[in-house]
């Protein structure tokens, strides 16, 4: 399970971008949050990739609470969310070739061994050919360079997947392909999968249920500042 209860959190002290979120994913789930832009589903989503430190509530990872964020956080913990951003272009080290970029999670755990395995059954799986792995991110699409995104998320085989706004910038047919690849990562692994997106269609087809953001917040009293 992945819980998060009675979240709040923000950028500045005192100033809260939401106060008391709480949304929870089942083992094997997939969730859509929907919400009008600005709203903090992203900051929420951040929260629970560990990547955000809450100013307050709770993230319940499989029973264990998290109580610490981003490199402080256990690497068994940290490693249990794999996560895609919207913007591929400043998740990905412009240095690294499409292949060294799905590796990256493997070499930064100390299993830089596993990689070349891992890189070549990840590609074929999120439509990237050979070629392409050996190009560096201003040599490929965005399309292209979202599928490495998708890959590297993927790589240490997370039982629980955050995507924000994966799709967001991609065409119809990269949308659809990187939807499939995660429902087929879903399907071997029973991984969970909370969706953000602004595209109710998108998340209603690919998702168990969708999620409205107000529905998260407490019903008392005014939703963010
Ligand atoms: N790093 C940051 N520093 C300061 N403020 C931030 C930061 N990131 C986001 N914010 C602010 O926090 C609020 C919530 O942002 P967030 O990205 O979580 O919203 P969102 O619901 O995902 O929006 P969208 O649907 O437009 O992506 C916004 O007002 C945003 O400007």
């Amino acid at each position: 399970m992945l819980e998060l209860a009675s979240v709040t959190a923000g950028y500045e002290p005192r100033r809260p971008v939401f106060r008391g979120a709480s949304l929870t994913v089942a083992p094997g789930e997939a969730v859509g949050l929907l919400g009008p832009s600005g709203c903090g589903k992203s900051t929420l989503a951040r929260v629970a990739a560990l990547l955000h430190r809450p100013d307050a509530g709770r993230l319940v990872l499989d029973g264990t609470e998290v109580t610490a964020w981003r490199h402080r956080a256990p690497r068994a913990l940290r490693t249990a969310v794999g996560v895609v951003f919207q913007q591929p272009r400043t998740a990905a080290d412009p240095r690294l070739t499409l292949a060294d970029l799905i590796a990256e999670p493997l070499r930064a755990t100390g299993r830089k061994g596993e990689a070349a395995d891992r890189v070549a059954e990840l590609a074929p799986a999120v439509g990237l050919t050979p070629e392409l792995l050996t190009r560096r991110p201003h040599a490929v699409s965005d399309g292209q360079l979202q599928r490495a995104c998708l890959a590297r998320a993927l790589s240490l085989r997370p039982r629980w997947l955050v995507c924000d706004e994966m799709t967001a910038m991609l065409d119809a047919s990269t949308t659809a392909a990187l939807v499939a690849a995660v429902e087929t990562y879903r399907e071997q692994t029973g991984a969970g999968l909370l969706a953000v997106g602004h595209d109710r269609v998108l998340l209603n087809r690919w998702c168990d249920r969708t999620v409205e953001w107000r529905d998260c917040l407490p019903a008392e009293g005014p939703p963010g500042r």
